[in-house]
């Protein structure tokens, strides 16, 4: 269901004709998804996935590409887009912009094991180190400030209970955060949920689907990250998995004190926004397509369970044993 534009094989053929990757053996859309038409890509030289945008995001795509390829520059397990034989990757096709990428190996982790969660925490930390000097801009759309606007149009939807949870929860965070930004900065993914990573056993094949790809506060990232790979089904932490990952990633990059002290409240934020995006998918804009959309209540029962516990205590560096750099 991930194929909103169907292509020939014809149209394929010639688009390939512009890269120097060889010709066609096999094309095959991606089932998985949900925002834009996926393609598998084989050819005589090697194995690729072409993604066609269908959404009218074409404006922020040579931010994406420019930080792809400073990522893959910089050795980052990512797929960096491939370029065509005038160096250029930002491509149109069936009157979408299109982007070819090697594909990687590895399946989407269900479950991780804690060394998939040391080497998730060491590429995420090697990531922050050098997304810090990247040039590019572009404000986080989920930070803060949207969350105090997009709050107002899923309120009716919500019980007095949850509709009082939020907004205090955002007060809260607007008098914490205020208005400047002291935290480290740089480009972040935005969305690096388990989904957007492939592992080929415990090794890191890449992560994938930038496109929440933005720049802000890197400890935004990590809070995103650390809620979504080290929480167990009932929303509490696996304290195995939530040290494995962040012993990792500070052996990288240790967080500043600040860092240390908003971190509890990091944590509440992000699993708000979750809970809010979801929630706009559910009552407000649902996609076209028939996909079950993400249970918002998940969301907003972490944030529950974060109020109530706070963060666990914050481990010192433990480098994993993979380390490349
Ligand atoms: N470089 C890659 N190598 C291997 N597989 C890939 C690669 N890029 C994407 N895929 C596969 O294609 C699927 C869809 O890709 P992607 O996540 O970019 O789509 P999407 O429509 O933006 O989905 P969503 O936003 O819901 O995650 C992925 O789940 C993954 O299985
Ligand atoms: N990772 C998101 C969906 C894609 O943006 C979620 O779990 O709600």
């Amino acid at each position: 269901m991930a194929v909103f534009t169907p292509l020939t094989e014809t149209q394929v053929e010639r688009f390939l004709e512009r890269f120097a990757i060889g010709t066609l053996t096999t094309l095959e859309g991606v089932p998985s998804g949900t925002e834009n038409s996926t393609f598998f890509v084989t050819t005589d030289q090697g194995r690729f996935v072409l993604t066609l945008f269908e959404q009218g995001e074409s404006d922020e795509l040579p931010f994406f590409v420019a930080l792809l390829d400073y990522l893959d520059e910089h050795r980052l397990p990512v797929a960096g887009p491939v370029h065509d034989r005038d160096g250029v990757a930002l491509q149109e096709l069936a009157e979408r912009p299109a982007l070819l990428f090697p594909r990687l190996p590895g399946r989407h982790p269900e479950s991780p094991t804690l060394a998939q969660c040391r080497e998730l925490g060491d590429a995420l930390g090697r990531m922050h180190k050098v997304s810090q000097r990247f040039e590019g801009q572009r404000p986080n759309p989920r930070d803060l400030h949207w969350l105090a606007s997009a709050q107002h149009k899923v309120m009716s939807y919500l019980s007095e209970a949850d509709q009082r949870l939020m907004g205090d929860e955002i007060d809260a965070y607007q008098g914490i955060f205020g208005d400047a930004s002291h935290l480290p900065q740089g480009a972040i993914h935005g969305d690096l949920f388990r989904d957007n990573t492939l592992f080929d056993g415990d090794r890191l094949g890449g992560i994938i689907d930038f496109y929440n790809g933005c720049t802000g506060d890197l400890l935004f990232d990590l809070a995103i990250v650390v809620n979504d790979w080290t929480s167990t089904a009932d929303g509490n932490f696996d304290d195995a998995r939530y040290t494995a990952l962040l012993g990792a990633y500070q052996a990288r990059r240790p967080l500043t004190e600040t860092e240390q002290s908003l971190w509890p409240v990091m944590l509440r934020m992000t699993a708000l926004r979750y809970w809010l995006s979801r929630l706009l998918v559910v009552y407000v804009d649902p996609p076209a397509h028939d996909l079950t959309p993400k249970d918002p209540s998940q969301y907003r029962h972490m944030l529950l369970k974060r109020l109530e516990h706070g963060a666990p205590p914050l481990p010192s560096a433990s480098p994993s044993p993979s380390h490349t750099l």
